[in-house]
C-alpha cells in the first residue's frame, strides 16, 4: 500500500461550530504532506482527530489499511502516531537528555533515566544530533528558547520510531537558519522513509518543503496538490487574499 494514512469524509462539530466538513486526503508512504489554512480552518482538529483526542461525527481514518478510528489515544501512539504540539508540551523538571530518554520507555521512566540500555542511549544521542540540541543536553528543556524546545519535541517525537509523524507549527520561534536548518533535516528523513504531516503557517517554508500540500478554509478542504499547483490554484488564493483584507 502505497498511502500510510488515509483520511475520508469526516465531519467534527462542537456544538453548533462544523470545525471540519467532509475532509478527506491521504497521506503517501515516505513524503512531507502539508496542511495550511488561515486560522481556525480546522487544521489542528485533523491532528487531535487522528491521534484520537477527538471522535469525529463521522468518517474514517485508516493506518496502513487497518481503521483507527475510535482507538484510545495511547493505542494510537502505540500504533505508530507521534505528535508535536503548537503548545509545546515538555516536562518541568527534566533535561533535555532525559526527554530522548523516557521518549523511548515510557512505561519504565525511573530505570529508563537511571540506567538506560545502550541501544536506547545510543538511539538519544543519534535524535539530539539529528535536531542539533546535543549542546544543550544537560539543560532543563522548558528553560530554553522556544525554537530549540521545539527541536527537543520533534526529536522525542521521533524517537519512538514513528511511521507517521505529526508536527503542528514546527518553525513558530525559529530563526531563518533554524527553519532551513529543520527543512533539510525533515527531508532527510523523509528521504530515509519518514512519513511526515505538518501544519504550519510560514507558507515560503512549506513551499520548500512538502511533497504534497492541502489547503483548509472554514472547515473544508479547498484544494490539494503539489505545492506548485496549490500556489496558483484561484480557490486558495481567495481565501488568502481574504484573510488579508
Ligand atoms: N475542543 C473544541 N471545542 C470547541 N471548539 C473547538 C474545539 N477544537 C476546535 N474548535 C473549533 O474548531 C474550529 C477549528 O479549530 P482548529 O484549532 O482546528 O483550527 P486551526 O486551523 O488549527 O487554527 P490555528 O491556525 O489558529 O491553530 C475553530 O472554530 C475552533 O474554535
Amino acid at each position: 500500500m502505497a498511502n500510510v494514512l488515509e483520511f475520508h469524509g469526516v465531519d467534527q462539530s462542537f456544538g453548533g461550530i462544523k470545525a471540519l466538513t467532509d475532509v478527506s486526503f491521504d497521506i503517501p508512504k515516505a513524503c512531507i504532506t502539508g496542511i495550511i489554512g488561515p486560522n481556525g480552518a480546522g487544521k489542528t482538529t485533523i491532528f487531535n482527530v487522528i491521534t484520537g483526542a477527538y471522535r469525529p461525527d463521522r468518517g474514517s481514518v485508516q493506518l496502513n489499511g487497518q481503521e483507527i478510528l475510535g482507538l484510545a489515544p495511547y493505542r494510537i501512539a502505540r500504533a505508530g502516531i507521534s505528535r508535536t504540539f503548537q503548545n509545546i508540551r515538555l516536562f518541568a523538571s527534566m533535561t533535555v537528555w532525559e526527554h530522548m530518554l523516557l521518549s523511548q520507555a515510557p512505561r519504565t521512566p525511573m530505570l529508563s533515566r537511571i540506567l538506560p540500555s545502550r541501544a536506547v542511549a545510543e538511539r538519544g544521542e543519534r535524535m539530539m544530533e539529528l535536531f542539533g540540541i546535543s549542546a544543550v543536553r544537560d539543560r532543563i528543556a522548558v528553560s530554553l528558547p522556544y525554537g530549540v524546545q521545539r527541536k527537543v519535541e520533534m526529536a522525542r517525537a521521533y524517537a519512538m520510531e514513528p511511521k507517521l509523524l505529526l508536527l503542528d507549527e514546527p518553525v513558530a520561534g525559529m530563526n531563518h537558519d533554524e527553519a532551513e536548518d529543520l527543512r533539510q533535516t525533515l527531508q532527510g528523513l523523509r528521504d530515509k522513509g519518514l512519513s511526515i504531516l505538518i501544519i504550519e503557517h510560514d507558507m515560503r517554508f512549506m513551499m520548500n518543503l512538502c511533497d504534497e500540500m492541502h489547503v483548509m478554509n472554514y472547515g473544508r478542504k479547498i484544494a490539494g496538490g503539489r505545492p506548485a499547483e496549490i500556489q496558483r490554484d484561484p480557490a486558495v488564493i481567495a481565501a488568502y487574499l481574504g484573510e488579508d483584507a
